[in-house]
């Protein structure tokens, strides 16, 4: 079941402010989905994903099939049961996993053939095998089977014939998808993927095959794949407002938190992105001022926390008081220097804590200034407080 409603658009952008049901939960857009690839937003506990203000997060329908394998998931009636997430989850078809494999898979109509990296085993996903791993799974949202277009082979750009082919079989997979989602009676909601390269006339033949068969969401793939940013920005503002207003829009794979506040205002309701969780790992921590490189010797001493208007974990401890604010409880830049520099696992807990807590933050000041109108306002603040550098 979803059923999404629009609660406001913003006179001066594409942007819309709605809310999503899905059978774990309401999910309020626009919304930022940590990704939990492995059954795990890596290195944090459910609690302090909620905490945090995590509504919907992310599955990878590939890495769950392969470990721990489908008669594990389904002992467990699905994924919620099994990592003990109780709010909306959304799976990915497999397609953008397997097709990361390169030379290890075919590409047939049918489907495609592959090794399993985890044990060589010989192995096929169809759309008809995507539907029924992620309704085993019991994902709210499910992803048809696409195929995701590169931007380019071998350093030679995709072609127009070229993406023309591969959103034509996605077409064709969506159908499949729907029809296989049907006879199976899965109660969750299937989106259509919206292909079609860089090729604007190509996105738009995707999308009106796909709005005829009339799914409930949709999404726009084929993008932050490699492209030149100017590109990705380019299909942004193209693609998610032609989808139909009272559908959800999400655009996969996106991106820095400029990226997201663009692509609410070009009408996309939902973003994942990996950027947060791996970037914490490699200590690139994202804050109001500006990005801050935690390896930076200037951090060495320094008392402050990562971002001084920040009131996650990290940087407001226990008290949840932000240090702007007179907080004092929050770990040091000095510490988190020192986790990183020994190895610690406490160093990328925190700043992952941090990261994501950054994104869903900036989410809900999106939300909350749509909410009052001032959205046009909070897009030139949050342009001049990301240039002021920390
Ligand atoms: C949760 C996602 C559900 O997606 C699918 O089942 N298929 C699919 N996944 C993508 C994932 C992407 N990540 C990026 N950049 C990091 N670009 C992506 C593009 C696609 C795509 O075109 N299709
Ligand atoms: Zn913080």
């Amino acid at each position: 079941m979803l059923q999404f409603d629009l609660l406001k658009t913003d006179p001066t952008s594409h942007a819309r402010r709605g809310t999503l049901t899905l059978n774990h939960g309401k999910v309020q857009t626009p919304i930022f989905m940590p990704v939990g690839t492995y059954g795990t937003v890596k290195g944090v506990m459910p609690r302090s994903l909620e905490e945090m203000g995590a509504q919907i997060i992310l599955g990878n329908t590939f890495h769950l099939w392969m470990r721990p394998g489908l008669d594990i998931m389904k002992s467990f009636g699905g994924l919620h049961g099994f990592e003990k997430w109780d709010k909306p989850i959304l799976t990915d078809s497999g397609g953008f996993q397997v097709w990361s494999l390169g030379a290890m898979r075919k590409i047939t109509e049918e489907g495609v053939h592959f090794q399993s990296p985890v044990n060589g085993d010989k192995l096929f996903m169809s759309p008809e095998v995507s539907m029924q791993i992620q309704t085993i799974l019991n994902s709210d949202i499910v992803m048809q089977l696409d195929e995701c277009t590169p931007y380019e082979t071998n350093g030679k750009k995709t072609t127009e014939a070229e993406a023309r082919k591969s959103m034509e079989m996605s077409r064709r997979w969506a159908k499949r998808s729907k029809d296989e989602f049907e006879r199976l009676e899965n109660p969750n909601a299937l989106f259509g993927i919206v292909q079609g390269g860089m090729f604007t006339n190509l996105r738009e033949e995707s999308l009106q095959a796909l709005v005829e068969m009339d799914f409930p969401g949709y999404a726009v793939g084929g993008v932050s794949v490699g492209e030149p940013k100017d590109e990705m920005l380019e299909i942004m503002a193209h693609t998610p407002h032609l989808l139909p207003a009272n559908k959800p829009r999400y655009l996969m794979g996106v991106g820095t938190p400029e990226d997201l506040v663009q692509g609410v205002a070009d009408g996309v309701d939902m973003f994942d992105c990996v950027m947060p969780t791996r970037n914490a790992r490699n200590g690139t921590i994202f804050t109001r001022y500006g990005d801050l490189k935690l390896r930076n010797a200037r951090h060495k001493t320094d008392h402050q926390p990562i971002d001084t208007t920040c009131t996650c974990h990290a940087c407001a401890g226990k008290s949840g008081v932000s240090w702007d604010n007179g907080g004092r409880d929050g770990f040091s830049r000095a510490y988190l220097h020192h986790l990183d520099r020994c190895g610690e696992m406490l160093g990328p807990m925190l700043t992952t804590i941090h990261n994501l807590h950054y994104y869903l933050n900036l989410m809900q000041e999106v939300r909350d200034a749509l909410d009052a109108g001032t959205f046009d306002q909070f897009r030139a603040q949050f342009k001049a407080d990301r240039a002021r550098g920390v």
